[in-house]
């Protein structure tokens, strides 16, 4: 079991208010800025130990107060430390003047540093508190380390990167590692920050759980922690319809594939009986490649309709392959008004781009029965404004589509972003670069069907289904296909 500190993800708006409240519950919060700084230190003395000088570089701001426990710590265990300082640091307040005045060495401006052989950056520039793009000067800074082989240990966060979005403000510091307090925020797992980290360690500077818990909770990390109590219970003697039926519909016959790969992939990961739907013409097609699968012909929507009055046919993968917008958009509409659930897929979301409400509209009442999987391109056809919104996190455009569709989006990429209407998000991060192969989405696809006809609530069927998507992209290896990640979901169920 994972303690919160691993999943839990506190925007920088979060750990102001966890700041302020346990301050107000009589924590030190000078106490907490120095165990920061000694951590830091302790993590620069172990990974470094063969620095020929620590440089030590102090923002306007608590990162910077921070920096300067640092200095004092690495001081005092003998070693050659300097200490560049951007701003006045008369000029510092509150705990970050504390801090200051403890030190007692003398420091530099951040203009006179240039990177020597031998030395190791301490980033305390910036931490939670950038709130706009750096100014030139810091960013040439920055750059001119970025380019000299220095390493370069990160306070909090890699100076540059906003914590809230992942976003580079003008330019970052390259971390060969970062230490942060209590937990992850956000800016350490969305892309480009997570490039940025470089190994992150968390540290508990002693800050409460409660206090913790009570300011987040909606956003966490991807893991079997937040969704285990609701995977299937496997009694080995569950009767083939308790584990569900999953039906997908295949593409025409010129493009089967897809579909059969959602199918089977549905049937690897537990659906107790998986059909696969099919047009007569791609009917030879799809029966050659399939046996434990069964096939069913669907023309159109009276063959559909005739398929809904079993009522035992719950789950639906529609898009994988399937071309053909204007009888997407009837089959959605006929699985909508059936109360089904519903993954809606490539070219099953493209289908709707004239018209998002439409979808929207469909599946506007209730629990959640609709999964979307979009990647970026698919996420602008349905919500263009969101897409173009800089100013909004991954996180917060997942967010938003999922309370405009009352849907579950599952936003993908390297750092996929799996929300909720009601709020709730979380951020995957165990898929390997070499999952992102022809076929791989269309095996999500299936997996989440899978899920969902087990009975999973959407949400967390879609969670578990990416993570163990990643998981089993880890397990097929480098050079993984479509088929061998199919043959890897079921080794990767002990562990979920
Ligand atoms: N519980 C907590 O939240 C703790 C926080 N600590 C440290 O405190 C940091 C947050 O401190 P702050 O809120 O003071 O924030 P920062 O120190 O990250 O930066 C804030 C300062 O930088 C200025 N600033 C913001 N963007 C700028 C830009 N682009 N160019 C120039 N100046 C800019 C602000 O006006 C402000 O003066 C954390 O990252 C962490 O390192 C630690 O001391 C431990 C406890
Ligand atoms: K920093």
């Amino acid at each position: 079991m994972q303690s919160h500190k691993e999943t839990l993800l506190l925007t920088p708006e979060n750990m102001g208010q966890v700041d302020r409240a346990a301050a107000a519950s009589g924590l030190s919060s000078y106490g907490l800025m120095e165990r920061a700084g000694q951590a830091v230190a302790a993590c620069a003395l172990r990974r470094f130990p063969g620095a020929l000088r620590f440089v030590i570089l102090c923002g306007p701001g608590n990162n910077g107060g921070d920096g300067y426990v640092v200095a004092r710590a690495l001081r005092a265990a003998g070693t050659e430390i300097a200490v560049h300082a951007l701003g006045e640091p008369a000029a510092l307040r509150g705990d970050a003047a504390t801090a200051f005045a403890q030190f007692t060495g003398s420091v530099a401006p951040l203009a006179d540093y240039h990177p020597r052989s031998g030395d190791v950056v301490v980033d305390a520039l910036f931490g939670a508190g950038l709130g706009r793009n750096l100014a030139a000067d810091v960013i040439a800074t920055i750059e001119a380390i970025n380019e000299s082989a220095v390493p370069v240990l990160a306070v909090d966060l890699p100076s540059g990167i906003d914590g809230r979005t992942g976003a580079v403000r003008g330019a970052a510091f390259q971390a060969a590692a970062t230490v942060t307090f209590m937990c992850r925020k956000p800016g350490h797992l969305l892309l480009p920050g997570r490039m940025m980290t470089g190994d992150l360690e968390i540290f508990d500077i002693g800050i409460p759980e409660r206090i913790l818990l009570a300011q987040g909770g909606k956003i966490g990390v991807n893991a079997p922690a937040a969704w285990r109590h609701v995977l299937p219970v496997k009694t080995g003697a569950g009767h083939k319809y308790v584990r569900g039926h999953l039906a997908v519909f295949s593409g025409p016959a010129t493009a089967t594939g897809a579909g059969r790969l959602s199918a089977m992939a549905g049937l690897r990961a537990g659906a107790g009986l998986v059909t696969l739907l099919s047009p007569t013409a791609a009917l030879s097609a799809n029966a050659a490649h399939l046996t434990a699968v069964m096939l069913k012909v669907v023309n159109g929507d009276g063959d559909l309709s005739a398929l809904l009055e079993d009522v035992r046919l719950k789950t639906f993968v529609l898009g994988p392959g399937f071309g053909d917008g204007e009888r997407a958009r009837r089959y959605a509409d006929l699985i909508a008004s059936g109360e089904r659930r519903l993954v809606l897929d490539a070219d099953g979301i493209t289908a709707f781009r004239d018209d998002p409400q439409m979808l929207f509209d469909l599946f506007a009442e209730g629990e959640p029965r609709l999964v979307l999987t979009p990647h970026d391109g698919e996420f602008a056809r349905l919500f263009p404004d969101l897409a173009e919104d800089s100013t909004l996190s991954k996180i917060e455009r997942g967010q938003k589509a999922a309370a405009r569709s009352n849907g579950v989006v599952i936003l993908k990429g390297a750092d996929t972003v799996i929300a909720a209407p009601d709020g709730r998000a979380l951020v995957n991060e165990n898929a390997p670069p070499w999952l992102a192969t022809a076929g791989s989405g269309d095996v999500l696809a299936g997996l989440v069907g899978a899920h969902l006809a087990q009975g999973m609530p959407a949400f967390e069927a879609a969670a578990s289904a990416v993570w163990r998507h990643g998981e089993a992209g880890r397990t097929a290896g480098e050079g993984l296909t479509a088929e061998t990640l199919i043959d890897a979901l079921g080794g990767v169920d002990h562990i979920m």
